[in-house]
């Protein structure tokens, strides 16, 4: 997997340094201005191509009583997606983003992860490459998020099962379950985990049994971005438990990624501390679609914007540090 451009973030921290600030004054705002150098390998990195990705897929656990809402919302939210009335749409113009929806057999849903693996090999990989290939390569910054009622649960699994716990540690209210309903989803997790732990072989076997079309098609949007150069923000906990399993045995898969925020979901921040990401944004939402990560994708046009824009200390005639 190629790393980022070491070249290009010394000369964008010798670029910085010489701007009309006092030194790291700009704080992580620096700190993504050499991000960006360092996936784009230019000193005075572009936001030209904003990709944001939406993909949805279907749970058969959701008929165990794991969300607040009825499973047909996922195929019905795809529609308000396509009309540009969800709270991605208004988010994803508003940061400039072009918008990608990528609904994975909805009419199918993966198999309940409590009794079965949630799809078979082809399955899985069918929706990997649903993942890969809807990143658009001439990209320079990518965020993907997901809708799938139902997927908090899964997602906790796979955190579960990457990183260790239960169902205790990782389950949370998702769309806002009651505590009985957190108290279910909590043994609908420890029934996977008991069921398929002692099988799973590999990150890819983990996805499969434990996760979904629209979480496995996130780990494949990520990897293949990294293969082509591409950073990505990463949007909630389901977004980022896509890349869990992958992150427990390759940990450097992340490198190109930044946390865009961190969610209210419970088992967040304790995922977020073992992929080793410090969340740009804290603002509780909890709504998945990519929208925490349109909304930090403003903040990475701000950083590039001082970094591009600023004139140095010899442009504006101002004094240096002493
Ligand atoms: O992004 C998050 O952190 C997040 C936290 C809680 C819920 N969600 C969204 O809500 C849905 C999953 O919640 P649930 O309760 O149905 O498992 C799914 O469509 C997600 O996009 C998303
Ligand atoms: C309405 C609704 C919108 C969503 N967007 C992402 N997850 C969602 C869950 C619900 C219930």
């Amino acid at each position: 997997m190629p790393a980022a451009d070491a070249g290009a973030i010394a000369v964008a921290a010798a670029r910085q340094a010489q701007l009309t600030k006092p030194a790291g004054s700009l704080g992580r705002l620096e700190e993504i201005a050499l991000f960006m150098a360092g996936w784009s390998g230019r000193e005075i990195p572009a936001l030209d191509h904003l990709q944001g990705i939406v993909f949805a897929g279907n749970h058969g656990v959701a008929a165990k009583g794991v969300s607040a809402y009825p499973p047909e919302v996922t195929v019905q939210m795809v529609g308000n997606f396509h009309q540009g009335g969800a709270a991605i749409n208004a988010l994803a113009r508003t940061c400039g983003a072009h918008l990608t929806i990528v609904p994975i057999d909805l009419h199918r849903p993966t198999q309940d992860i409590s009794g079965a693996p949630a799809m078979s090999e082809e399955e899985c990989l069918t929706a990997l490459n649903a993942g890969a290939g809807a990143v658009d390569p001439r990209a320079d910054l990518l965020f993907v998020g997901e809708m799938g009622i139902g997927n908090t649960t899964p997602a906790a699994a796979l955190c579960a099962q990457a990183f260790g716990g239960g169902g205790a540690d990782w389950a949370g209210r998702g769309t806002g379950l009651d505590a009985p309903g957190v108290a279910r989803k909590v043994a609908v997790v420890d029934e996977a985990l008991a069921l398929h732990g002692a099988d799973i072989r590999d990150p890819f076997d983990a996805l499969r049994r434990l996760g979904g079309r629209e979480i496995a098609a996130m780990a494949g949007a990520i990897v293949a971005s990294r293969g082509m150069r591409i950073p990505v923000l990463l949007d909630g906990f389901i977004a980022c438990a896509s890349i869990a399993p992958i992150a427990a045995a390759e940990p450097d898969i992340t490198a190109h990624c930044m946390a865009a925020h961190c969610s209210a979901e419970g088992g967040h921040a304790r995922l977020l501390a073992h992929l080793g990401l410090a969340p740009l944004l804290h603002l509780a939402m909890r709504l998945g679609e990519g929208s925490g990560a349109a909304v930090a994708a403003q903040l990475v046009r701000s950083a590039l914007a001082a970094h591009a824009e600023m004139a140095t200390f010899a442009q504006a005639e101002v004094a240096g540090a002493l």
